[in-house]
């Protein structure tokens, strides 16, 4: 149900002009591609700040995508409003990744099953303790499956949240790499928060465009490529 006035600050949109589940990169100019490529009569519905939003069809299916920015604070207001205000049920986010295991390899498919943190986003719930943000185990089934089906790799494991992208500290992707984490971005735990806290569903798709250890690199080439087969298995979701 509808709790507040929407258009809100930051999405133009009118109720019931997004659909049920959205997909969510965080550059607005990668929505605006999938929209155009992928979504029969893909309509606009969002142009404040340029954070555009667009609802078509895939396949016969109603889907809406949507960018969501950069970090945790972009992603926690675009996925918060869209669960509470404008009835979306699935959220996925789709976007590049840093590899930190040894695991994972550029062009790599990794689906985050939890997303672990070093953000304060957590704070706000008051927990006695430390709350883990998992991905909605129906969506992250069917991705694998969307994956295995077009022989895509996919690697599912706990991925790394960070508010930072150029890190002070030389040393700490070491100390997350012991844990067995994949790979880092920076907004999944934000919205699996969100999404767990609203009683929705969420899930974290990525394509590895550089490795931190290894040096590896995508060309501009391979991540046009990579990045298809990531947003072709999201489609999928719809
Ligand atoms: N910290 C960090 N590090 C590396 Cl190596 C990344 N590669 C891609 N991203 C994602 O791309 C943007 C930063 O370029 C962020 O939205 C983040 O989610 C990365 N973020």
């Amino acid at each position: 149900m509808n709790h507040a006035p929407v258009p809100t600050p930051h999405n133009g949109a009118k109720s019931g002009e997004i659909a049920k589940t959205v997909l969510m990169p965080g550059d607005p100019l990668r929505a605006k591609f999938i929209a155009e490529t992928y979504l029969e009569n893909p309509v606009c519905f969002n142009t404040v700040r340029n954070m555009f939003g667009y609802t078509g069809t895939y396949k016969g299916k109603q889907i809406s995508v949507m960018g969501g920015g950069m970090g945790m604070p972009s992603i926690g207001i675009y996925s918060y409003e869209l669960y509470h205000f404008y009835d979306v049920d699935n959220i996925i986010r789709i976007g590049s990744a840093g590899g930190i295991s040894d695991n994972v390899h550029v062009r790599d498919v990794v689906i985050g099953m939890g997303a672990s943190t070093n953000s304060n986003f957590a704070s706000q719930y008051e927990l006695p303790g430390t709350f883990a943000p998992i991905a909605s185990y129906e969506l992250l089934e069917k991705a694998v499956n969307a994956a295995r089906s077009q022989n895509t790799n996919v690697v599912v494991g706990n991925i790394l949240s960070s508010d930072i992208f150029y890190d002070d500290n030389k040393n700490s992707s070491n100390l997350w790499k012991k844990m067995g984490v994949l790979c880092v971005e920076m907004e999944a735990a934000a919205l699996y928060m969100n999404a767990a806290r609203a009683g929705k569903n969420a899930l974290c798709i990525l394509t590895i465009s550089d490795h931190l250890y290894t040096g590896e690199s995508l060309s501009a080439e391979d991540r046009q490529v990579s990045f298809r087969e990531m947003m072709e298995i999201a489609l999928e979701l719809a």
